[in-house]
């Protein structure tokens, strides 16, 4: 494949919205502008930093006419599936509203939502399914057809999969161009094969190429690796939506504005009180099979969006289940769907988006503290599926929570220390340093989720510090569940950089912390000083810590070795 390279600078002109309305940032799902240099033939974004003078007079050009497009709605402050939604009101010390730094993933205007890049509504819901012409939330914003692959859904296959056969990552962007039929850049410009017109690049080619051109614009640099996210606490808005009407159950609002409302926040509550947001929405996705597979399916997507290569995708079975479990969550009456289907579904949509969206998406099986008696089950869940996305156990919930007996939950990671499963637990979020203890010298946790409190205890700090314990640490999450204090100058994440420390940055529950992974770099790099330097380190420690195989686990740090520019071009 020829790569062409402009050394001078060429006149670029901005590519018209396919609607024409003077939002390209809604249109094009993000805040910046596809350029075109018709002399040239070359094409390349222009990033529109959010609040930036570019941004406003692109988004909203003196005398626009507002109201011409539904992105210029009032409505559309609502967030799109996928778009980056951040806090709408900010702490003291304010999580910034841009991107992270050139590590972070580009942030999407909070106007802007996010192209669908293909799952099959249609096929699963007759049209109108979320994000579609008649979202469920009726607003009916503008969204390309999801594209298929004319195939009927008999097999069970994802409707739409497989269109764009790419390999993960930015390595080797040479064969992701080929495969796509899409420009090839250099320097951040890109030759447009001559049969391509414009206006093939409107959506959903566009946002494919948008995608792509914002990885191979920061040299693939922005590849990030997340450990600790919850299947159950970044679900769309929009799918909770869908599900809770297609089934009859009430939910606390009918549009995503009025959802959020009630299930995300932004000034601190307790972890028990952050807790009870689950109770808001889980009946309308637990226990249905076409929702369980689609949830893990999109939040896939909208990692990929964001510039994950890797994530780790953690979820209680027996909390979307509704049969074999005791007692039934949320207040379903009985059905036929048990735990372990629940785990073969979540893989199934964990595999189907990992090929349509190119990165690689594991999963870990969550015990829960005041649930015990469900965690045999858990581990043994874990053995079953260890081949099958699932990669280790976790223990989540209120640990706060005092539970008479434990012993399910030690016999279960006893079992995982005995088969090999990997294992990391919640602890030290907003428990005691003795929890964190327990975690390590009696669950024999390889990992932390969060670990905030281990300062308290420097003896035990120091001990891990040697051990290189890996911290899964959640900077908004630990603002918003009141674990850490509200100065994000003084958050533990500032010691463990100070310390050289073994942790990762996460987003934890994105759709009740109305974040993205953006937010997370954001408040790291704005509030606690970190620098590229310090983000690749992060991802780097992160991708050793993975719960991933040996030799994945090499490809994967080899992989950010080199978008990093820490290796001399393996190609
Ligand atoms: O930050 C957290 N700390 C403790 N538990 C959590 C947190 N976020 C979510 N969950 C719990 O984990 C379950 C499985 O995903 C969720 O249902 C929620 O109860």
């Amino acid at each position: 494949m020829q790569l062409h390279h402009s050394p001078n600078p060429t006149q670029f002109t901005p590519i018209p919205t396919p609607c024409g309305c003077p939002h390209p940032c809604s249109c094009w799902g993000s805040p910046e502008q596809l350029l075109h240099s018709p002399t040239a033939g070359v094409w390349r974004t222009q990033s529109l930093l959010p609040g930036s003078p570019a941004h406003l007079s692109a988004c909203n050009p003196p005398g626009a006419r507002r109201g011409s497009h539904p992105c210029t709605q009032p409505t559309s402050a609502a967030p799109g599936p996928g778009a980056h939604r951040t806090p709408r009101l900010l702490p003291p010390a304010a999580p910034p509203q841009r991107r992270g730094g050139r590590l972070g993933p580009p942030a999407l205007c909070q106007r802007g939502r996010a192209p669908h890049l293909g799952y099959p509504e249609q096929g699963l819901a007759g049209g109108g399914g979320p994000g579609g012409d008649a979202g469920p939330d009726g607003r009916g914003a503008p969204r390309a057809p999801a594209l298929t692959d004319g195939g009927d859904d008999r097999d069970g296959e994802v409707e739409g999969a497989g269109e764009l056969p790419l390999p993960a990552g930015s390595v080797g962007l040479g064969l992701q161009h080929q495969a796509l039929q899409l420009p090839v850049i250099v320097g951040g410009e890109a030759v447009l094969p001559p049969q391509l017109p414009a206006l093939l690049l409107q959506q959903p080619l566009a946002a494919a190429l948008r995608l792509r051109l914002q990885r191979i614009e920061d040299g693939g640099a922005h590849q990030q690796v997340e450990l600790h996210l919850h299947l159950d606490g970044a679900i769309r808005p929009e799918t909770i939506l869908y599900y809770g009407k297609k089934r009859g159950i009430p939910l606390p609002g009918d549009t995503v504005e009025e959802l959020l409302k009630h299930v995300s926040y932004n000034t601190p509550l307790s972890l028990p009180e952050f807790l009870e947001k689950f109770n808001h929405y889980m009946p309308a996705i637990a226990g249905d099979r076409e929702a369980v597979r689609r949830i893990a399916y999109e939040l896939v997507e909208t990692k990929a969006k964001e510039g994950v290569a890797y994530v780790e995708i953690r979820y209680s079975p027996h909390l979307l289940a509704n049969c074999s479990v005791s007692p039934i969550p949320w207040g379903q009456a009985e059905g036929d769907l048990t735990p372990d289907e629940v785990v073969h579904l979540v893989n199934q949509g964990l595999q189907d988006g990992e090929r349509d969206f190119h990165i690689k998406a594991r999963s870990i099986l969550c015990c829960m503290r005041h649930m015990p008696s469900w965690s045999p089950e858990v581990v043994e869940l874990c053995k079953k599926y260890r081949n099958n996305t699932v990669v280790a156990i976790d223990l989540a919930g209120d640990e706060s929570l005092k539970v008479e007996d434990t012993s399910g939950h030690k016999e279960a990671y006893e079992e995982a220390v005995r088969c090999g499963i990997h294992r990391t637990v919640h602890a030290g979020e907003a428990g005691p340093p003795a929890m964190i203890k327990e975690a390590v010298y009696l669950l024999k946790t390889e990992r932390i989720g969060h670990g905030y409190h281990v300062l308290e205890d420097p003896e035990l700090y120091k001990e891990l510090l040697r051990t290189k314990m890996h911290f899964e640490v959640c900077p908004w999450s630990s603002y918003l569940t009141g674990a850490c204090l509200p100065d994000f100058r003084k958050h533990p994440a500032v010691q463990f950089r100070k310390d050289r420390a073994n942790y990762s940055i996460n987003t934890d529950d994105p759709l009740i912390f109305n974040s993205s992974i953006d937010t997370d770099y954001g408040i790291t790099k704005d509030y606690m000083g970190f620098t590229d330097e310090d983000f690749k380190r992060v991802n780097i420690n992160a991708a050793q810590s993975s719960f991933l195989p040996e030799k994945e686990k090499q490809e994967l740090l080899n992989m950010l070795y080199e978008a990093y520019g820490m290796v001399p071009n393996a190609s």
